[in-house]
């Protein structure tokens, strides 16, 4: 019998001293109702909560897990590195490997800082972009996510989506005065309000391959046109690529859709499991960063050797090991045309978007290609296939509003148990 009484025990313990019993409310099942399960480990593909259930893993710990949960060069490295103390507050040897890593999987990268959270990383990027520009404004598209700096908590996707907070209290008119927003996929939008702030804006920052709206692929030319935009009006063009970084390939977006930003930013995958973000790009920018100029950006933890070692051993992986992108992408376009036999046989209006190891299902009988069309989505039947899906052992993320992530230690038995658990699931809501 399927019981998750430990986990209900735990959450109730939990709000005694957490606010909301987590310590990041996407977490918390709000959207799809419910207990959030409590996890005590992970091995490869599977979770495994406080009452011993085991899980079909799509979330990854929301992507960094792309090798599987426990990999063992990256735990093996871990402990080794633990012994020699876990920071020090000083510049190690370590640093410059990892930053030279990146450097030969992103070319455009000249130089590169590491900080401790994808919000770090695209708090940080966006102060270089107003500090290089000597501008104040910048366009960040609806639906996006950029962490939770204040600037960027501006009709954003992720948990705000899935809450529908559309305003977020403790921001001032001042910070959102300065940060405009215009439909993903939409370049008219863009192009109008390049026109009308005209030499204002420092940045335009996007999520080359939107996740935290559901996945959401570029339209051809989007990601091209604005390129050009930022090239005609030298505005810094960002690649927020704390999702796509290092999952859609080793160079990430810039490399999978052929398009340069000025400035990337990373998290997830980049530490393996552990705190771990960054930001780079042209080396004419990146001088502007403290000490060499004076946009003042730190962090007592960043680059410590824990995190490095994790992120090290994960990114070699993946450079020395090209073929796991490729295992990946099958796995993921096994999975998605699965999904769409079992979908259309229920003859639920649905969509699939997939690009890469991202992948997500839209209740919804039009194209989702934005934050509006994935909003309008049948987001109750989504709550009701999380939970089924749940019951029968697969744990996708508790919200429509965010992307699977597949991790490459998932088996193909994995992916037909998937499929089928959508088929009776479906059957059964
Ligand atoms: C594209 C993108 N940019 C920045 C961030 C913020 O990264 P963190 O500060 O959570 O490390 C994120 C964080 N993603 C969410 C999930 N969609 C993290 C999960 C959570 O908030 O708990 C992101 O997806």
């Amino acid at each position: 019998m399927y019981s998750i009484d430990n986990s209900q025990q735990l959450f109730n313990r939990a709000q005694q001293s957490i606010p909301g019993g987590v310590n990041s409310p996407v977490r918390a099942f709000k959207s799809v109702g419910g207990t959030p399960l409590f996890i005590e480990k992970a091995k490869g593909a599977y979770l495994y909560d406080a009452d011993g259930n085991q899980y079909i893993d799509f979330i990854a710990s929301w992507g960094p897990m792309i090798l599987g949960h426990a990999y063992e060069p990256v735990v093996k490295a871990i402990q080794e590195k633990a012994v020699y103390s876990t920071s020090y507050g000083a510049p190690t040897a370590l640093e410059i490997e990892m930053a030279e890593l990146i450097k030969s999987m992103v070319p455009n990268v000249d130089l590169v800082r590491m900080v401790s959270s994808g919000t770090e990383a695209c708090m940080s990027a966006l102060r270089l972009a107003r500090g290089y520009t000597g501008r104040n404004k910048f366009i960040k598209f609806e639906g996006c996510y950029h962490g939770h700096a204040d600037a960027f908590l501006v009709k954003a996707g992720s948990g705000l989506a899935t809450f529908n907070i559309q305003t977020v209290p403790g921001i001032t008119a001042g910070v959102s005065n300065d940060t405009l927003t215009c439909a993903y996929n939409d370049l008219a939008a863009v192009e109008q309000l390049v026109a009308a702030n005209k030499g204002e804006i420092a940045a335009i920052i996007i999520e080359p391959v939107a996740g935290n709206m559901g996945c959401i692929l570029p339209q051809p030319g989007f990601i091209e046109g604005l390129r050009k935009i930022c090239d005609a009006e030298s505005i810094v063009f960002i690649f927020d690529e704390v999702m796509t970084g290092f999952r859609l390939a080793a160079g990430g977006a810039q490399h999978h859709l052929n398009v340069n930003a000025d400035l990337v930013t990373y998290g997830k995958v980049i530490g393996g499991g552990m705190p771990v973000g960054a930001f780079g790009g042209k080396r004419e920018i990146m001088e502007k960063i403290a000490p060499l100029g004076n946009v003042y950006q730190a962090g007592t933890l960043s680059g410590n050797p824990i995190a490095m070692i994790a992120g090290y051993t994960t990114l070699s992986e993946l450079k020395n090991n090209p073929s796991i992108y490729t295992e990946l992408e099958q796995k993921t376009v096994y999975l998605r045309d699965g999904l769409h036999k079992v979908l259309q046989a229920s003859g639920t209006p649905y969509v699939i978007n997939q690009r890469g190891s991202m992948i997500s299902i839209h209740f919804s009988d039009h194209p989702v290609t934005d934050f509006a069309t994935a909003a309008s989505a049948n987001n109750e039947l989504f709550k009701k296939y999380f939970h089924a899906m749940l019951k029968r052992g697969i744990y996708l993320p508790p919200s429509a509003f965010e992307s699977w992530f597949l991790n490459n230690a998932l088996t193909k038995e994995d992916l037909d148990k998937t499929i089928t658990a959508t088929a009776e699931s479906l059957q059964e809501i």
